[in-house]
């Protein structure tokens, strides 16, 4: 049986006062809860793990670099996201690899660094608008989990995210036929290249404007194990009900 996983990517919102929702969170949550991990900004990382002491939250950074040290300013390392009491780091992600223009080949190694710091790697893949509208989405799909998951992926230290670009932030959430083709074509990606046992066990997360609105259809969908949720995270209030839905699927 696969993980459901709620997790929530703050992006670069939240100081020290928002980490009441953590409270707010953990006090709230349903009798049998999915895995929940919540990645805040790196400046709140010791004192998000903190909070959570003791509730089934579990804390994620959003990126690492892949060296564990060095002269790389600004950057944080996997050593150093673990040593905050972390568990998670996401990698990849659409903001990041277009921003601080990361290829499939970056994410690549800091996965390879995360896992040796202990850290399960979140690793979000995700086509555009255009490359959806040119038809596309799965060569796409396909190209960047092939460059981006290193070979010795393990059932334990990898969950993959599938966030279409053009979903983030924007309201816009594929058709649930849409979402499950792409789930089910990286499952089958996955087996072919990592055989059935970890190829099976790997959590697939759909993100890109997940609400309460829509979590109950989306979780519904086969080889979707939960979400990465960005702005629907942010309030305890908003993401309480998509746990609920989780736990419930
Ligand atoms: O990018 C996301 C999570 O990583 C999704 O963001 P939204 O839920 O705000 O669309």
């Amino acid at each position: 049986m696969r993980p459901k996983i709620a997790a929530g990517n703050w992006k670069m919102n939240g100081t020290a006062a928002a980490l009441t929702e953590l409270h707010s969170l953990a006090t709230g949550l349903p009798d049998n809860p999915p895995q929940i991990v919540i990645c805040p900004p790196s400046t709140l990382l010791f004192r998000a793990t903190d909070a959570t002491h003791g509730s089934p939250i579990q804390i994620g950074a959003q990126d690492c670099h892949a060296e564990e040290a060095g002269a790389y300013t600004g950057d944080i390392s996997a050593t150093m996201v673990a040593d905050s009491g972390a568990s998670h780091v996401i990698l990849g992600h659409s903001e990041r690899r277009d921003a601080h223009r990361e290829t499939d080949a970056d994410v690549q190694a800091k996965a390879i660094a995360a896992w040796g710091a202990g850290l399960t790697a979140i690793i979000c893949i995700g086509e555009s608008e255009a490359e959806r509208d040119a038809g596309q989405t799965l060569d796409i799909i396909g190209a960047q989990l092939d460059g981006s998951l290193p070979d010795a992926v393990e059932a334990g230290n990898t969950v993959i995210a599938y966030e279409p670009i053009w979903a983030i932030g924007t309201g816009k959430v594929p058709s649930i036929a849409q979402i499950k083709e792409v789930h089910d074509f990286i499952r089958a990606r996955l087996i072919d290249r990592f055989g059935a046992e970890i190829g099976n066990a790997l959590p697939l997360l759909y993100g890109g404007s997940v609400k309460a609105a829509n979590a109950v259809e989306i979780f519904a969908v086969e080889n979707v194990d939960g979400a990465l949720v960005g702005g629907a995270s942010l309030k305890a209030e908003d993401f309480a009900p998509i746990v609920t839905a989780l736990a419930q699927s």
